[in-house]
């Protein structure tokens, strides 16, 4: 049986000013209980909007909202922020400095009348070990570093028992080692409570690793929602190709049954598709091998740990990028083959931006 549902939207749309495009146009989604949804996207794509909606700071113009099964938005409907069963964790972590970590916590409890001082001395404990920061009750956030005071944030998110938690970028104020490690432990977190989430990034990585679902938004639209598997491997769009793996995109051209590219023949597989279209590579599908009699060069090279990003120039004067295991590096100027991995491809109307290839054949 499927989990019940906690965040329905239906067609929201929100336009802060007549003269510009909606922040937000007919949005649709829903979450699970215990689901993990990264809203992710450039920024102003909407993605703020979108979560301030679900928290009830933004009133939309169209469309409803419920929460937990109950309607907060929309047909009539406005149910205020405070009242939505929702905790919110912003980027830079909003904690009331004059109070300690225990007190931060408790705050959130103590706008519940119903509960008692002994049930609130429990939920703060129970939220400090989920977060894992026993210990530090008294501890003032001054004397707490980056990642734990955001362990605090999220502590204090969740003591209430909320139906969903809203997080905004809760990761981007943070260096790269507890951003890391932090971001896995949210994972951690939110699953050990059974917490539905709302969690919204611009980092491609953050959103694949920590969520169930991904949502890609362009321009205030939803462009694909899906597990992160789907978003990586079947990009339904350019845009989620490009944004979410920095895929290359080589110009084809129709020969028979292939399509002919630079870097070799691909079987076409669609009835459907013209003369011309852009085929998708992924960096890490491109296999080079050094050679005198490539036509293609190395131009730049990256070290990244596990493995080197090549820039690499091809006959026709187009650019792609290619990533390697660290073994052997090759060193900028060395001329290349080029060949692909995978001869199923995905396949993309053309994009005018692409110059056209008019290049024999590499292999
Ligand atoms: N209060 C507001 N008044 C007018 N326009 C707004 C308001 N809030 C957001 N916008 C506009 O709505 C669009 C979406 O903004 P939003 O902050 O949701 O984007 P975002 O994807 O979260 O971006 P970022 O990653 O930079 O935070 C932008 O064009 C922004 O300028």
């Amino acid at each position: 049986m499927s989990e019940p549902v906690i965040v329905q939207l239906e067609s929201i749309t929100k336009q802060f000013n007549r003269a510009a495009a909606p922040a937000i146009a007919q949005v649709s989604l829903s979450l699970q209980q215990g689901e993990i949804l990264s809203l992710l996207g450039p920024s102003g794509c909407g993605k703020t909007t979108l979560l301030r909606l679900v928290a009830g700071f933004e009133k939309p113009q169209q469309g409803s909202i419920e929460i937990a099964g109950q309607p907060v938005a929309g047909n009539g409907i406005w149910v205020p922020p405070e009242k939505r069963d929702v905790g919110i964790v912003f980027q830079d972590y909003a904690l009331f400095p004059h109070l300690s970590v225990g007190d931060n916590i408790a705050f959130g409890l103590q706008q519940s009348k119903s509960i008692s001082k002994d049930s609130i001395q429990k939920r703060i404990q129970e939220a400090l070990a989920l977060v894992r920061l026993e210990g530090l009750q008294k501890r003032y956030p001054h004397e707490l570093s980056g990642g734990q005071q955001q362990r605090v944030a999220l502590a204090r998110a969740l003591a209430p028992q909320p139906a969903l938690i809203l997080l905004d970028e809760p990761l981007s104020n943070l260096d790269v080692q507890v951003r890391l490690q932090l971001r896995e432990e949210i994972r951690r977190i939110l699953k050990d409570s059974g917490t539905s989430a709302i969690f919204v990034t611009h980092d491609q990585e953050e959103a694949l690793c920590i969520s169930d679902r991904v949502g890609v938004m362009q321009q205030g639209k939803l462009e694909q929602l899906g597990s992160p598997e789907a978003i990586y491997t079947e990009p339904a769009t350019r845009f989620v190709a490009e944004f979410v793996s920095q895929a290359n995109f080589i110009r084809a051209h129709r020969r028979g049954q292939f399509w002919e590219t630079e870097l070799g023949q691909f079987p076409i597989t669609s009835p459907l598709e013209g003369e011309q279209a852009d085929l998708m590579i992924r960096e890490e599908a491109i296999i080079l091998q050094a050679d005198e009699t490539g036509v293609a060069t190395i131009r730049d090279r990256t070290f990244l740990g596990r493995e080197h990003r090549y820039r690499i120039q091809t006959a026709s004067g187009e650019y792609l990028n290619v990533r390697t295991p660290t073994s052997a590096p090759l060193a900028v100027g060395t001329r290349v083959l080029l060949s692909v991995r995978d001869r199923k491809v995905r396949v993309f109307p053309t994009n005018a931006s692409v110059s056209a290839v008019n290049t024999p054949v590499l292999h």
